[in-house]
């Protein structure tokens, strides 16, 4: 029986053009100068750089590249976070989610099951993206967050022996949704369920071997506990 549905963001909850072409953009331009004038968590940001990159290496320019590469290192991740963040209080940005999401989550939840979000982005940008939705504030349907630093990196089947050591239940309790082939294939080396979700608006490529959907209505629920 299911105990827990840990959730992807970009091209499963959301769409991808929300990400790469509002998000993604809105960091971009703010990079440079929220390094230079430094703001919030640019000590530790730049550490993190450095750390990766050299103890030469130019700060700015390596985050810009990281960036235009979509890298998932941690460092920029979390300087993401706190450049939306802004956007977020300020009204300039908001969450997107699939119109199918709220209601298959209601439901999951209905059932006694427990939801998760595992995303490369930040801990605090899935946050702000899921408390200030177009759908309203899905918060208080999450259970919990990880991200690249409190769960490891995606395509790591470590990374999902560690997130089920957090949240508990044996893995072929724990299902995950990915649009991503490689995340899909890391969760089930680590024992978990997985479902691949192929979003027709976003062109997202097969799910390979792993079941697929193109909506969280059409997630199999035989292997989820009965609703009430
Ligand atoms: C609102 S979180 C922004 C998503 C993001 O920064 C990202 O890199 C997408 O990664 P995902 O693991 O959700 O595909
Ligand atoms: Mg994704």
């Amino acid at each position: 029986m299911i105990s827990s549905v840990v959730l992807d963001i970009e091209g499963t909850t959301s769409p991808l053009s929300a990400v790469h072409d509002i998000l993604f953009p809105y960091a971009r331009d703010r990079i440079a100068d929220w390094i230079g004038d430094e703001r919030p968590g640019t000590p530790e940001v730049s550490d993190g750089v450095r750390e990766l990159a050299g103890a030469d290496a130019d700060v700015v320019a390596t985050l810009l590249d990281w960036h235009d590469q979509n890298l998932k290192h941690s460092p920029l991740k979390t300087l993401h976070g706190l450049i939306w963040e802004r956007g977020f209080l300020a009204g300039e940005l908001r969450g997107v989610v699939y119109p199918d999401v709220r209601p298959a989550l209601t439901e999951w939840r209905e059932r006694g099951v427990r939801i998760w979000i595992y995303s490369s982005g930040s801990v605090l940008a899935q946050r702000l993206w899921f408390s200030k939705t177009d759908q309203g504030d899905l918060l208080p349907l999450l259970d919990g967050h990880f991200d690249t630093v409190s769960g490891g990196p995606k395509r790591e089947p470590a990374s999902y022996k560690h997130i089920a050591s957090v949240i508990g239940g044996r893995p072929d309790e724990l299902l995950f949704l990915s649009d991503a082939v490689a995340e899909l294939d890391a969760a089930r080396e680590a024992g978990w369920r997985t479902v691949g979700v192929s979003r027709p608006e976003d062109g997202s490529p097969d799910a390979g071997t792993h079941p697929a959907v193109a909506t969280f209505a059409a997630v199999p629920r035989e292997e989820f506990p009965p609703q009430p």
